[in-house]
């Protein structure tokens, strides 16, 4: 049989080899080996068994796009549309976007949903989305087709193969267990998987919130299936410096009954339309957590509701540090 020698990488990575494992590679990607550029990238993203160093993997992802390596090219479009290694260049990452189009459908893809957005040579919307007001103060706010059918396609397709039950560590044992409160699969596109499409959303997103695109945490899709539910909550996480300061939620489909978004304490009900969004503030005028903002996903009655979800923090946070505390 013909094997590879990165066959071997992962045994010896799993087996507490490293080094042995990054000789091989690096042997692989001087041979000129894509799929070697490509996971060195990868090493130095994760930072392990690499060190964390964003520069150094956006050099191995342009030589393995350079081979053609196709993934390479996707993760190369998202880190210089957001940032990643470098300063964040939109017209640099459309003008590769386009160079991978010519020869990967799936970016041709993505290409074609950018070109249907009306926006700016800096990527930005050209027009504010326009909201209705749905509650003053807290405010509530729906923004009607905030997305259309092929973004929301888009965004669950995205989700797809990354999707699995929402987990939270046990404050008793420190053991990872489902979520009490959010009973439903997640997936939460990191900043190697924000293609220029979800790019554009946030920046949209952070346009319709009046709020700077890096103070956003990653987009988390939720799929609820019959039963499942995310209990009443307040967004606001317990002694964080840097606080969700809004919340806009964006519903995909429609295909579902039940699931509606309850805030009890407002006596509102929100039943989404595929692709329009709820924008309201978690924080009273103090600052502090607003508990007239406490608010359910309905449990699902039939069919399957698809949801995400954008927390945006009170200040900038660099992706790459983790979440804020
Ligand atoms: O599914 C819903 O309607 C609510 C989702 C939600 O509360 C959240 O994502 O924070
Ligand atoms: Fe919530």
């Amino acid at each position: 049989m013909d094997t590879s020698p990165l066959d071997r990488v992962d045994a010896l990575l799993t087996s507490g080899q490293p080094d042995a494992a990054v000789d091989i590679v690096r042997q692989a990607a001087a041979a000129g080996d894509a799929a070697a550029h490509f996971r060195l990238a990868t090493w130095h993203l994760i930072g392990d068994p690499l060190p964390r160093n964003l520069q150094a993997a956006r050099r191995y992802l342009t030589s393995a796009v350079a081979i053609g390596h196709v993934d390479a090219a996707l993760m190369e479009v998202a880190l210089t549309a957001n940032g990643g290694g470098a300063p964040a260049d939109w017209p640099a990452a459309l003008a590769l976007l386009e160079r991978a189009a010519a020869g990967d459908p799936l970016a041709a893809d993505h290409l074609r949903l950018v070109q249907a957005m009306k926006l700016d040579p800096s990527g930005l919307p050209l027009a504010s989305p326009s909201a209705e007001v749905l509650y003053e103060k807290p405010d509530v706010r729906r923004f009607p087709s905030f997305l259309s059918a092929a973004e929301c396609r888009h965004i669950a397709l995205a989700a797809q193969d990354l999707l699995a039950p929402a987990l939270v560590a046990d404050p008793r044992t420190g053991r990872t267990i489902p979520n009490p409160i959010r009973v439903a699969d997640e997936a939460v596109i990191g900043p190697t998987r924000e293609d220029l499409v979800i790019r554009a959303i946030n920046r949209r997103i952070a346009t319709a919130s009046g709020t700077d695109v890096a103070q956003g945490e990653a987009l988390t899709i939720l799929r609820y299936g019959k039963g499942q539910q995310f209990k009443p909550h307040l967004d606001t996480l317990p002694a964080v410096l840097n606080q969700r300061g809004w919340t806009m939620l964006i519903y995909l489909n429609d295909q579902y009954h039940g699931g509606e978004t309850l805030f009890p304490r407002l006596d509102l009900k929100v039943k989404g339309r595929p692709g329009d969004a709820l924008l309201f503030r978690n924080l009273t005028d103090d600052g502090s957590p607003d508990p007239a903002t406490i608010h359910a996903g309905l449990p699902i009655e039939a069919g399957v509701k698809w949801l995400c979800t954008r927390w945006i923090r009170q200040e900038p946070f660099d992706p790459w540090a983790g979440v804020p505390a």
